[in-house]
């Protein structure tokens, strides 16, 4: 992209528009220079950066800056007032709600009117439509207009049929947002697959914390203007401070201007529901955290079966309180023998960040010999040191094949958990160090 800028014309009042239509036209039959009925407004100043290929981009900014102007043009679905953008490949996009989509069609008509817009043969599409309707999940309402849709119904629908067409480039509006954090995780990690195959990925995000975990450069725009480009990292500690900057000061605003963002840099989307004082006594097991991103890699040695967390009493639990002790447990049925045996358990964050993990035994002492038609039940107690959030429980046995280690059997995304906020904590980010501040004036 080089120089590319955008102008919209913004209108006092809603005649104005109608006269610009008519009057230049009026003025110069009647041999009247022409006059302007609208004020400019440059949403994009000569905007240039490049974008590689199989690369993850995050842009951010604050409200207003331009990030959704930048993605149209990029999109196509914007021309610049100025300036070139050159894209090679297949784009899908996720900008708004349910873009692209005919809200008279039904949910069916939709996939198919949008899976060949965005270049899918019919023999593709037929192939592909089971599946697109299996990802977006919403059981009944396929065959329904999708004016009837929720915006998380509609949401799950364009962003499954914009995974299926293998696009060249992804382009993600804060679309993860929508949603419940089961299907935020099953995005994220959809879009980790389409990262691997080597899809350019374009994530817009108010959150710095997930633009870090999930990108690997990033642009900072502000008043349409390209603040910097480098590293994510780098980019979201410029864009921090232009957050957390003084009123007046060069290009800030006042912290109240920030949007959604938080001191931690983490969404409030990843945060318990609920905005008033947090409750420390609510129910401890809350039915609606079901993960809907489960990935099994099975095998014939054996199988894991009802992992889920406990409190030291024996009560199923999945909303946990900071600072308390936990034991994750799961049980493995063994259908052959297997050598070498260690269990393993890993927490990860909504965008799939491996947060903490152990093992049963330490290497070089695993379980020598595990007959077949054993049943085992793995325990892991720990302390919950992680921060309020959502949070995602992996489960595998490795074990010995010839000489070497590998994964018998793997449960990614197998249960899922909360941590409830406790008004009292100072910690911030993912973990608790315990941190204790301490003063000194001088
Ligand atoms: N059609 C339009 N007509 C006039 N002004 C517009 C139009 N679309 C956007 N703008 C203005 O352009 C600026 C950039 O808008 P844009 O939506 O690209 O920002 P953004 O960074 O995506 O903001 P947000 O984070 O709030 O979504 C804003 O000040 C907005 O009011």
């Amino acid at each position: 992209m080089r120089g590319v800028s955008k102008c919209y014309p913004v209108y006092a009042q809603p005649a104005d528009r109608l006269r610009q239509f008519m009057m230049p036209r009026l003025r110069r039959m009647a041999g009247a220079p022409p006059r302007r009925y609208y004020d400019e407004y440059w949403a994009l100043r000569d905007v240039s950066f490049d974008v590689y290929p199989g690369e993850q981009l995050g842009v951010v900014g604050r409200n207003g800056a331009g990030k959704s102007t930048l993605l149209q043009i990029i999109c196509g679905t914007l021309t610049p007032t100025t300036g070139t953008v050159d894209v090679s490949g297949r784009v899908a996009a996720l900008l708004e709600l349910g873009a692209g989509f005919n809200p008279e069609l039904t949910g069916a008509e939709n996939i198919r009117l949008n899976g060949s817009v965005l270049g899918l043969s019919s023999e593709q599409l037929d192939q592909r439509f089971d599946s697109i309707v299996a990802f977006a999940d919403i059981p009944g309402f396929i065959e329904q207009p999708v004016k009837s849709y929720s915006s998380g119904m509609f949401m799950r629908l364009a962003f499954s049929v914009a995974v299926h067409v293998e696009p060249d480039v992804l382009v993600v509006d804060e679309a993860l947002s929508v949603g419940d954090e089961a299907y935020q995780r099953k995005c994220h990690a959809r879009i980790k697959t389409l990262r691997d195959r080597g899809t350019t990925i374009l994530f817009v995000s108010h959150s710095a914390g997930h633009v870090t975990e999930v990108c690997d450069r990033a642009v900072l725009l502000d008043r349409g203007r390209l603040l910097c480009a480098g590293s994510a990292k780098d980019v979201i500690s410029r864009y921090q401070k232009l957050l957390y900057s003084k009123a007046g000061s060069d290009d800030a605003d006042p912290v109240s201007d920030a949007g959604d963002e938080r001191a931690d840099g983490r969404s409030d989307a990843a945060l318990p529901a609920g905005t008033g004082r947090p409750r420390l006594d609510e129910a401890f097991w809350d039915e609606g955290l079901a993960p809907e991103s489960t990935v099994v890699y099975s095998s014939r040695e054996c199988s894991i079966h009802d992992a889920h967390l406990q409190s030291l009493a024996g009560d199923r639990v999945n909303v946990l309180r900071p600072g308390e002790e936990y034991v994750y447990t799961y049980r493995v049925d063994f259908d052959q023998p297997a050598a070498g045996v260690r269990f393993g358990m890993m927490v990860r964050s909504l965008t799939g960040v491996e947060l903490a993990g152990a093992v049963s035994h330490p290497e070089g002492k695993p379980l020598e010999v595990v007959a077949s038609d054993a049943s085992v039940q793995v325990r892991f107690r720990f302390r919950n040191l992680l921060n309020p959030g959502t949070y995602f429980l992996n489960a595998g046995v490795v074990g010995l094949q010839g000489e070497e280690e590998k994964f018998l059997v793997r449960y990614m995304d197998v249960a899922m958990f909360r941590v409830m906020r406790d008004p009292e904590a100072i910690s911030t980010g993912f973990a608790n160090l315990d941190v204790e501040p301490s003063l000194e004036f001088l």
